[in-house]
Formats: C-alpha cells, structure tokens, sequence
C-alpha cells in the first residue's frame, strides 16, 4: 500500500453552512481534527442560531448572512453562543456576504450554497486562487465558459456533486485522450416508471420523497423532474470538457454506483458506495489525498443487485432540453436554470403543478435568442438570467 498522505491543515470557507452540503462538511471536518481549521461560513438566515453555534464549534473569525434582515438576529445569537469567549467573528450581511467571503480566500472554499446566486462566489474563489470544492452546480451550469475562464490552475475546481466526484475519481485511471464516453447515473427519482400524465399530476410531498438521498428541497425537487441531471449533464460537460453528446445518462435505481467512465479499449471504471454524501465532500476539501475514514463500504458479505435501465425521455424530457441547451448558445444553460428555479420556487410554494416546472423550462428556452460562447460576458448572463425569470414568471402566473 502507498504511505498514507502527508497530514498538513488547510483552511476552510463553508458556503451553506446550515444547508444539507453546509453541515455534513462539518460533520467532516470535526471528524478530522487538525485537518482543517474553517476561517468562515455563510448562510441565507433562516437559522441563526444554528450559523452561530457553528461559528462557536468551530472558532471561525468571520459569519456572513445573505438577508441583512437577520444581521441583529445574527449578532445576537452570536453573543449567547461566544458568551465569555474574546473571539466573536466579523459580521457581513447583505446579498454580496458569501461573495465577500469566498473572495478573501481560504485554501478551500465549499460553495455549497443554492440557486445561480452562487455565481459570485464560486467566480470569487477561482479569483481568489482558492481551490473550489464545488456543490453549487448552477453557478457553472449559469457561469459555463465565464467559471472555466476564471480559473487560474487544472484542477482548481473539485466536484462535490456525488456524480462528477465519482467521474473525477474514474478519470485517475487514463488519459484524457483515452476517455471514450461518461455515463451519468441518475436514480430516476420518486416518480420513476410513472407515466408522464401521473408525474405532470405530482404532489409537493411526493416529490420531496427521494428514494436515495436526503437532500435540501431544490435539489430533491429537480432529482424528481429529473432538471437536476440535465443540469449535472450540463456540469459534467463543462468540468471535464466532454462533448454532450459523448455523456450517456443511464438510470440506477439503487444509487451506489455514483458513475462511471468509459475508455476506448473498451473498459469501463465505476466509482461505488453507499449513497452518503460526506464522501464526495471529504474528498472536495481533502483532494486529492482520501481521508481515513470517511463513510462504511459498501458491504461484500451480504447478497444485493444493482440495476441499470434507460431513462425515460418522454415522462421525463429535462435531460433532452438539457441538451438542446447546451447545442443552442452560451447563456441557454443559465436560462434553463433560471426558468427552473423560478418554477420550482412556485411549485413548492403552491402556484404551480409539478408538471408545469418543466413545460416552463421548455417554453422560456425555446423564446431565448442566446449569445455564443466567444462573445459572452457576465452581463449577458445575468441579462439572460433577469430574462428567463421574468418570461417563467409570465407563464405561471398565466397558467
Ligand atoms: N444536499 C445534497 O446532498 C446535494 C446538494 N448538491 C448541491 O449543493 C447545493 C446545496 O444544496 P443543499 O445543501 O441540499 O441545499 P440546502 O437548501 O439544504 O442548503 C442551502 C444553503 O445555502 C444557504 N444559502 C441560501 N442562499 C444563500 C445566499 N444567498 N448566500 C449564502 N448562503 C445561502 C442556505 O441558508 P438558509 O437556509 O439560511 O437560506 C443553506 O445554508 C445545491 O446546489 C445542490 O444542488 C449537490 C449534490 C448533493
Ligand atoms: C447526491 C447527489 O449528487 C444528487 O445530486 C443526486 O444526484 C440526486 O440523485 P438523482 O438526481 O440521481 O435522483
Ligand atoms: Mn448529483
């Protein structure tokens, strides 16, 4: 066996910190003491109290909060959770808080913050020199060719999504040259083998029934209607430079095997393990040393099966127009991400039907003129982004 890697301490900025990503990454690091030591965190504000209990466990020197609203809540609940201690953080609170943050630089920051908002700080990161540990997929899938441009080295941005984590790990077995295609898996969802009347038909709760993984509300609700792996197609497309065209989404109900890489001899390299995402992020913040121990193996000793099928297309058109994004122009991705956001924020809030999440996608994509990937500027995407929120809007409100 080769020696174990050298024990050195990295510095740590945690985006999300009370999210699902946001608080397995500190089940990770206080599994592991003296790996890292977290210079800051940042969250939305829903819960205060639990951004300054962190804050206090890990003695970080700055909090950031993203609605200024719950700045006093915050300095508050930091005074009860620092009481006696000298050592209370720096307060930054606003809309730019995490941006601000990522900026200052750590040797990791894990942007595990949800929606496109995430694009400032995922670009300030990069900016910054930072390595990314990166679970925001929508800000690359919005950023693209911007968030490729921004980095400064190879391998600058580590994937935390459980899926391109497990191609990044595939990929250590070839050359680039030697890849012949990706194969993406994705569990299919609650609604899998449902017709596509049954899942336009779909409830708020059975979509936030994942059979594989606990996950925030977003993220579940796009693994329902499938958005979720046309925007990780999208992804996977940008952080290792495939053709979409050469990744191949193939449905595995049992979430085990994370994904895979196919060669040109004809070999094909699978990353399993139990569905448990602290395995992924240790591996962000840790890359490209594994920690000892992370999560159980899968385990030998007991019979199991995994299984493979196509995907749908027809009950589940995301993965298609995720594609036709990607063919269609630049900012396409960060329209078919906008319009997804705003749909699932109605869906979840009540306003819309599940099936109207996609058909909007659909709609506000096909009205999009796009600019090419040469000419693009940041101003373009938020221009294309402002567009698709407000076109998505005029649908639903229309419905
Ligand atoms: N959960 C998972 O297992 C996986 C998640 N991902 C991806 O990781 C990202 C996070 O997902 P998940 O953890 O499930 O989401 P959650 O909803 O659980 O957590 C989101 C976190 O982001 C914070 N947040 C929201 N807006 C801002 C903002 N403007 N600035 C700073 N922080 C903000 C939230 O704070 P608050 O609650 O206060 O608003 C919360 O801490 C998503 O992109 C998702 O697709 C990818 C693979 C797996
Ligand atoms: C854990 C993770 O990476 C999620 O993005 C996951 O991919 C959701 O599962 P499905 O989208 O395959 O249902
Ligand atoms: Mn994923």
């Amino acid at each position: 066996m080769p020696d174990s890697p050298a024990r050195t301490s990295r510095t740590v900025t945690i985006l999300g910190s009370t999210g699902s990503i946001g608080t397995q990454a500190i089940d990770v690091v206080r599994a592991h003491p003296g790996r890292f030591r977290v210079d800051a965190l940042s969250a939305g504000g829903g819960d205060v109290d639990l951004l300054a209990r962190q804050a206090a466990d890990l003695g970080v020197r700055a909090v950031g909060v993203a609605d200024a609203s719950r700045a006093a809540g915050l300095r508050e609940a930091l005074a009860g959770a620092f009481a006696g201690r000298e050592d209370v953080p720096e307060v930054l609170a606003g809309p730019d808080a995490a941006t601000e943050l990522a900026g200052r630089g750590s040797d990791v920051v894990l942007n595990g913050v949800t929606g496109s908002v995430g694009l400032g700080p995922t670009l300030a990161a990069l900016r910054a020199g930072s390595t990314l540990a990166l679970a925001n997929k929508e800000s690359l899938v919005a950023g693209g060719a911007l968030v490729r441009a921004a980095q400064q080295r190879h391998d600058q941005i580590v994937p935390v999504d459980s899926e391109h984590s497990a191609i990044a790990q595939c990929l250590r077995s070839g050359t680039r040259a030697e890849v012949r295609r990706l194969i993406l898996t994705a569990s299919g969802g609650p609604f899998r083998g449902w017709d596509a009347d049954a899942v336009k038909a779909a409830t708020v709760d059975q979509a936030l029934a994942h059979p594989t993984w606990a996950m925030g509300p977003v993220v579940t609700v796009n693994s329902a209607s499938l958005m979720n792996k046309g925007l990780e197609l999208i992804e996977a497309h940008l952080l290792f430079d495939v053709p979409a065209d050469d990744i191949t989404v193939v449905v595995h109900p049992q979430s085990v095997v994370h994904s895979m890489v196919e060669f040109v001899d004809g070999s094909t390299i699978a990353q399993a393990s139990p569905p448990d995402m602290r395995l992924p992020i240790a591996l962000g913040l840790s890359w490209p040393d594994r920690l000892d121990p992370v999560t159980p193996p899968c385990d030998w000793t007991a019979a199991t099966s995994w299984t493979f099928e196509p995907l749908d297309d027809a009950a589940f058109p995301a993965v298609h127009l995720a594609r036709a994004a990607v063919a269609a122009s630049a900012t396409h991705p960060a329209v078919y991400n906008a319009a997804n956001e705003e749909a699932v924020a109605a869906f979840l809030s009540g306003r819309a039907g599940f099936g109207d999440i996609v058909t909007t996608v659909e709609r506000v994509l096909a009205a999009h003129d796009g600019t090419p990937a040469d000419t693009v500027t940041l101003d373009d995407v938020a221009g294309a982004e402002a567009w698709a929120r407000a076109r998505a809007h005029e649908i639903l409100d229309r419905r």
